[in-house]
């Protein structure tokens, strides 16, 4: 019998090649409409008090319960107290919302980290220490800093009160795909600077809209060498730059961060995720719409002087003069800036004098950042023009900082030693600024009002802020080191 040769079949194209943020959509995408709205799957959710109460009273109106409690995690952050927790809420406005949150998680059974509860702290700092932030995921929050958690490879952005519905009723959410941008920083950061430096030289490049309908995706030696803590500095910031979400491709240092944590997979499922987890990282010859180049040796030590993110310069900088600004939009609102800030154009930087001083937020309330700061503050004194505080971003970073003896170098120095929470970041608590208040803040928002009414924030690193508590005015560090 004659054989045929069977006809060779071509091996099938190799896929294209994706990126990060491609992969993790793909993954989530229940539904996909012509247009190119998609319904995604949420994997995770953190619940604040401030923009949950609408949410879970649209919910009691429907009569629908919360889809999956156990994939959500509740807390009060915003409106805490930092001096003491056994008085109570002082404040009735806040003490209505943390109350409300109190109820509502109660009747929903949503999991609650409630206000003595050492876990509790400002969601983006809680979310990745108990490991419910873990690569490939998705996760959301009533929250803007919610592109924190992309310090994980997690896909991670902060919605509405409405959507916050949606999602505790179907654990999904409408969205249309982002572009994507790359923001390479090669090489290793000098002495001194750190990656608060990197995001605020970042946002100054790209501009507070540059980054207006992308995810961006930092990559990098620099960022590579980042600790998780840094790395999330970075990430958390990204909503400065106008961009939906920021990522950072996971790998070792985030998987020796995780092992351990309380929500994190165990066992036979760790060896599983961490299979997984390897494959995330964006693909050779993946497809970027935008990028952009930074080299890590030319970043200094940064700090904004006015009432935008983007408004930052290096430390050895002098105020600007609204004369040389690029364009008239910008000549226009320098000079508005500068007339709130109550600056003078040519004044050295580190001439520039503070009243206060917060070391704290979601940006650098991290137990890395308080030992940055401490390294700088121990053996000094804060100045005695300048009132000066330390809030850590969760119990447990405050717990770590007290073992570690942290708490004692700050008290001696002449800072407050306060309780964790959003705190003077926005001041929705006690903790403000006076009108005309100059203060060094580790926020990451330096708009209007933003601490205070009246109140005038620079934006710098947690060692920065340290070196200007002990000067008195905005400092360079490196003189401190
Ligand atoms: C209160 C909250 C909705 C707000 C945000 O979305 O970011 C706050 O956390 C902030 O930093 O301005
Ligand atoms: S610390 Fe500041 S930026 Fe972060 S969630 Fe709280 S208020 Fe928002």
């Amino acid at each position: 019998m004659a054989t045929r040769k069977k006809a060779a079949v071509p091996p099938p194209p190799p896929p294209p090649p994706r990126t990060l943020f491609e992969k993790i959509w793909d993954s989530h995408v229940v539904h996909r409409q012509d247009d190119g709205t998609c319904v995604i799957y949420i994997d995770r959710h953190l619940v604040h008090e401030v923009t949950s109460p609408q949410a879970f009273e649209g919910l009691r109106m429907a009569h629908r319960p919360v889809r999956r409690p156990e994939a959500t995690i509740a807390l009060a952050d915003h409106n805490t107290p930092t001096t003491d927790l056994s008085l109570g809420i002082p404040d009735e406005e806040s003490r209505i919302q943390v109350e409300t949150l109190e109820k509502n998680v109660a009747e929903f059974g949503v999991p609650y980290f409630g206000l003595q509860d050492p876990r509790r702290g400002i969601v983006h700092v809680t979310g990745p220490e108990q490991g419910f932030t873990l690569p490939g995921t998705t996760i959301v929050c009533g929250d803007s800093h919610t592109s924190t958690h992309g310090a994980f490879g997690a896909l991670a952005f902060g919605i509405g009160t409405s959507e916050v519905e949606h999602v505790l009723a179907t654990q999904t959410l409408i969205q249309k795909p982002a572009k994507n941008m790359r923001v390479a920083v090669e090489g290793s950061l000098p002495l001194g600077v750190t990656a608060k430096d990197v995001i605020l030289a970042i946002i100054a490049k790209l501009g507070t809209a540059g980054g207006t309908g992308y995810v961006i995706e930092y990559a990098g030696r620099a960022i590579r060498e980042m600790t998780m803590e840094g790395r999330m500095t970075v990430c958390n910031m990204s909503i400065e730059a106008g961009a939906r979400a920021g990522l950072i491709a996971p790998d070792e240092t985030t998987f020796q961060y995780l092992f351990g944590r309380p929500n994190a997979p165990k066992g036979g499922a760790w060896d599983l995720a961490l299979g997984q987890w390897r494959r995330l990282p964006s693909d050779k010859g993946a497809h970027f719409d935008a990028q952009i180049d930074l080299n890590a040796s030319d970043i200094p030590p940064m700090v904004t002087w006015g009432t935008s993110p983007q408004d930052a310069l290096p430390i050895t900088d002098v105020v600007p003069d609204p004369a040389n600004a690029p364009d008239e939009a910008r000549r226009e609102a320098w000079t508005r800036s500068l007339a709130y800030m109550g600056l003078t154009p040519g004044t050295k930087l580190v001439d520039v004098p503070v009243d206060r001083v917060f070391i704290g937020s979601c940006t650098n309330g991290r137990i890395e950042d308080l030992r940055a700061a401490a390294e700088i503050v121990k053996g000094r004194k804060v100045a005695s023009t300048v009132s000066a505080m330390v809030v850590p971003g969760s119990g447990l970073v405050k717990a770590e900082a007290e073992k570690e003896g942290l708490d004692k170098i700050f008290l001696e120095a002449g800072f407050e030693w306060r309780i964790q929470g959003c705190s003077m970041c926005l001041a929705m608590n006690a903790d403000r600024l006076e009108p005309g208040q100059r203060c060094a803040s580790t926020s990451n928002r330096n708009f209007e009002g933003r601490q205070g009414r009246g109140g005038r924030t620079h934006l710098l690193s947690p060692a920065m802020a340290a070196a200007a508590a002990i000067k008195g005015t905005l400092a360079d560090v490196r003189d401190f080191q």
